[in-house]
């Protein structure tokens, strides 16, 4: 969201200065050489026509979460209090599986931080925080106001700073409660501080659902992470996940990301200007407005990578999704596992390394975590978000688009799930017509493996049963019978 946050405001608001952005060093690469892959990322195209120079406006700022005072030098410290004007705050851990300690480093305690930042800042107008819709998943309705948190922030702080890692390890799903994990229990606590410093600072948060591919900017069907639904689609795309737990009729709320960007900035400006008393809460959400549900999903995602087909499936895409735990375990053994082992097997008589079980096991692990979310809808009020928009001017309406009851769902499915494959897996469109004949080639090893399966169960069952063979032997003398008759028949109308 970060990134498409900047290429948004370096496209649409070119009367902004510069933009510091807090980067860490990351995976053996400095803070600068992770800017610089970030600007020539296909996301920047569009600005990269516009204004080749666009880099000019970018200042990275070293800056690291888990550290005292977000590891900003003095140096920087000086130049961000004297300097910004708008600060939005969308740093975080979005893993289900952290462990508590982390999460509340990174969710909360950085927040706190960076509110303390904020407060020496000389020119701040708006300080935008972003949150999620889910981080009162623990009630089926979430209305645009924030709730008491499940503990006061400091007393967890101060509790969990003396703790052992084991001992907090064994309290957190009494800590966590109602909710499903560290993530969105972390970010209700994240919600709170930021209430506290509400009084000081003009404040707003953003929530927004499943946040998924791009809409429209800078292009149609823009992702490029494994997150939330992403990594489902292209397992199922890769014919790899075949059953997951899901209701059909649930509602998935989804949320393209150039829509969270545009109302975003909608809000950065609108608190800037009018300066609300107290936070101003955005559930960002297309589930009231325009629903669309997980069953429709289902059947979009496999029908454009029926014919937009992912390069070197395992499987022919063939995804289903149920609620019902007992179907769903059926399948996990006959469609996941028992493919795997007999891939596995062929993998370890070719003298290569076993693989697809372990594939699995980490699957079904991500889909575990999801499936609490996919079972289950919940239900957001967005009147702030139609404030919002009837507060902005038919040009800005335009420009920062955040009008999803316009949303096509069908056509956006289909752009995200080639969105998946051309900037996730950097696939070639290029190449489909030989992914095509990859899954013929499939198909067919399917046909005889399950003709070869048959004859062999049959011939077992003939060997071992009378009465099989007698319902045999009753079969292929009929078909002789229904053979002759047909020649005669044929015969005489000649
Ligand atoms: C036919 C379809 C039907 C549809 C059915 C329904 C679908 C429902 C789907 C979903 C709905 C729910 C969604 C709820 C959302 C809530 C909203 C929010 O507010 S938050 C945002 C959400 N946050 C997350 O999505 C984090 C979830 N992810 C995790 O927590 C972890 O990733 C986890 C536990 C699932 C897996 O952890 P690990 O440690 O096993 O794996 P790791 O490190 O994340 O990555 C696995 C591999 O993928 C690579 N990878 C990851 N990102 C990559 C990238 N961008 N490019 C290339 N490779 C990447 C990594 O490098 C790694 O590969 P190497 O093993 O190292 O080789
Ligand atoms: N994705 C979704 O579906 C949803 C996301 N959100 C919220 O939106 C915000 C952005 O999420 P999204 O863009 O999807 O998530 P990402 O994981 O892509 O981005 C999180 C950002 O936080 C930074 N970060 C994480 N840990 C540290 C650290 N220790 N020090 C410095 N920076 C760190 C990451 O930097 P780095 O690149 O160095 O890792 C990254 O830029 C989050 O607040 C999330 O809670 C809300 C609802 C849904």
């Amino acid at each position: 969201m970060g990134k498409v946050l900047v290429e948004k405001l370096l496209r649409s608001c070119p009367d902004v200065n510069a933009l510091y952005i807090l980067v860490r060093p990351k995976a053996g690469q400095s803070m600068s050489e992770r800017v610089q892959d970030m600007m020539k990322c296909k996301l920047f195209d569009r600005v990269r026509e516009d204004n080749p120079d666009f880099h000019q406006k970018i200042i990275p700022i070293s800056s690291e979460l888990m550290q005292p005072g977000l590891a900003i030098s003095p140096e920087d410290v000086q130049t961000l209090t004297s300097c910004i004007n708008i600060v939005f705050h969308c740093a975080a851990t979005i893993r289900f599986d952290e462990p508590l300690k982390h999460a509340l480093q990174l969710n909360v305690i950085a927040t706190q931080q960076l509110l303390s930042l904020a407060q020496q800042m000389q020119h701040l107008q708006a300080f935008i925080h972003i949150s999620t819709a889910y981080a009162n998943c623990n009630r089926r309705h979430i209305d645009e106001v924030i709730y008491p948190p499940p503990v006061e922030p400091k007393k967890l702080i101060d509790s969990l700073e003396w703790m052992d890692d084991n001992i907090i390890r064994d309290i957190t799903p009494r800590l966590i409660g109602d909710r499903p994990n560290t993530y969105t229990y972390t970010k209700a606590l994240a919600e709170c501080v930021v209430q506290q410093e509400s009084g000081k600072l003009n404040i707003g948060i953003i929530r927004p659902s499943i946040v998924g591919a791009s809409w429209q900017e800078p292009f149609p069907g823009w992702i490029d992470n494994f997150n939330g639904p992403s990594g489902v689609f292209i397992a199922a795309g890769k014919g790899i996940l075949r059953t997951m737990r899901a209701s059909n009729d649930a509602v998935a709320d989804l949320i393209p990301v150039d829509v969270v960007i545009n109302l975003t900035l909608a809000a950065g400006w609108y608190t800037a200007v009018h300066r609300p008393k107290t936070a101003l809460v955005y559930n960002c959400t297309t589930g009231g407005i325009n629903p669309f549900h997980w069953g429709e999903i289902e059947h979009h995602v496999m029908s454009t990578f029926k014919r937009n087909p992912l390069e070197q499936a395992f499987r022919r895409p063939n995804a289903n999704i149920t609620s019902n735990y007992l179907i769903n375990q059926y399948w996990i053994l006959v469609s996941h596992k028992f493919p795997a082992l007999i891939y596995d097997l062929f993998l370890r008589l070719s003298g290569q390394k076993p693989q697809m079980m372990r594939i699995f096991n980490r699957l079904h692990k991500a889909i575990g975590l999801l499936e609490y979310f996919s079972s289950q809808d919940w239900e957001w009020n967005s009147d702030n978000m139609n404030m919002l928009m009837s507060q902005l001017s038919a040009e800005d309406k335009k420009t920062f688009n955040f009008d999803v009851r316009q949303l096509n769902w069908p056509e956006y499915i289909e752009n995200y799930c080639i969105g998946t494959k051309k900037y996730v897996l950097n696939e070639d469109m290029s190449d489909i017509p030989a992914a095509r004949q990859h899954l013929r080639k499939l198909r067919n090893i399917r046909y005889t493996f399950n003709t070869v399966l048959l004859v062999f169960i049959w011939r077992v069952f003939i060997a071992r049963s009378q009465m099989a063979r007698n319902i045999w032997y009753f079969v292929v003398s009929l078909c002789f019978k229904f053979l002759s008759y047909f020649r005669a028949s044929s015969t005489l109308t000649q």
